[in-house]
């Protein structure tokens, strides 16, 4: 069984950096998608039914989903909105019928799906739960030096605070946990978990959260066996010996945990949505508009996501 690779918006990057992933044999995978879009930028293709590695790697296979316009790079189409929706959900069920052993996306610009398609979510990480009827979706980008998971994904900073519920951050704990142990090998995962505030709320006298949300659910885990920090400052919780102690950062929403990992491993980082009924990897970037069509776009983070797909796959067979 081989993996599937959705190419995202065809204005952005995705589709070429498919093809150097191909031209740099980081496969098998199937992508899904418009043929004569990755034809025009210059593989060989072999138009398939179904994921197949077969042609690998004379040829990439294709589960052809036609465009209903020409791609310009860097200037995305509405047109195209329900095609690159049509891959996402060609890929989820591939993976749900067993047909597929992962899916890996590449990008998409969530303000063109919306306008284009009436695509109803902040991203795939929601858009996948939704399909594949996950309660609890976990968003985790993982780096070579370091793993961090938002509890809040999505959503305007100012909705942070109510949206970092006990159950909310309960239910991330276990998922990530658990998908340490699974799909990463790591038996007894220790987890870093942040605080909101300032300096971790200082005692509470720069916000409560620490006090009354997070801390009464780390005590409960802890207490369960779970291998928990209190709440810390984030600003002191990235550095390399900081680091050392912890295999994921529990991060109260996106920006402090993204940050971070995008600063020490933009290239390489790779984004896993842990939760779901199969497996999903992505790369850490989006569609680099400004870029695409120049060959400018690395292809790192892409193979990466690739690979750690493969690995995750092998762990789980
Ligand atoms: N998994 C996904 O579908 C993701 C989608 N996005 C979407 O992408 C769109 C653009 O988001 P931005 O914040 O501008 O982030 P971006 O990652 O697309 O671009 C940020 C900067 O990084 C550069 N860059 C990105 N990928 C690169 C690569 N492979 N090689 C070299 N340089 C690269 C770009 O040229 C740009 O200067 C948004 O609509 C966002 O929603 C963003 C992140 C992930
Ligand atoms: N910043 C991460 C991002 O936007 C990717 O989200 P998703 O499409 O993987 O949900």
């Amino acid at each position: 069984m081989t993996l599937v690779l959705s190419l995202g918006d065809p204005a952005g990057v995705g589709p070429e950096l498919a093809v150097r992933a191909w031209a740099e044999g980081a496969g098998p995978f199937t992508a899904l998608g418009s043929a004569d879009h990755l034809e025009k930028l210059g593989a060989t293709v072999a138009r398939v039914d179904a994921p197949d590695a077969t042609p690998w790697p004379e040829a990439l296979p294709v589960i052809d989903i036609p465009l209903a316009e020409d791609v310009t790079p860097g200037t995305p189409s509405l047109a195209n909105a329900p095609a690159v929706v049509e891959a996402i959900n060609r890929g989820v069920q591939l993976c749900l019928d067993g047909h597929a052993s992962a899916l890996v996306t590449a990008p998409i610009a969530k303000w063109v799906l919306k306008e284009g398609a009436g695509f109803a979510h902040p991203g795939h990480t929601e858009f996948l739960a939704h399909l594949s009827g996950a309660p609890r979706p976990v968003m985790m980008l993982a780096g070579p030096e370091l793993r961090v998971v938002p509890v809040t994904i999505h959503i305007p900073i100012a909705d942070v605070p109510a949206a970092l519920t006990p159950e909310l951050l309960e239910e991330t704990i276990r998922v990530t946990h658990a998908g340490l142990i699974r799909d990463f090998g790591v038996p007894t995962p220790r987890l870093a978990i942040a605080g909101l505030n300032p300096h971790a709320g200082e005692g509470g006298v720069m916000g409560r959260e620490e006090i009354e949300t997070l801390t009464p659910v780390l005590d409960r885990l802890q207490a369960e066996g779970f291998d928990l920090t209190a709440p810390l400052p984030a600003d002191t919780m990235f550095h390399p010996a900081a680091r050392a102690r912890y295999d994921a950062a529990i991060c109260m929403y996106h920006d402090q945990a993204l940050v971070p990992l995008k600063t020490l491993s933009f290239d390489d980082g790779v984004n896993v949505t842990l939760g779901l009924p199969f497996i999903r990897t992505s790369p850490d970037h989006g569609t680099a508009f400004d870029i695409a069509g120049t060959g400018r776009a690395r292809p790192d983070s892409l193979i990466a996501a690739i690979r750690l797909a493969q690995e995750m796959a092998a762990r789980r067979a």
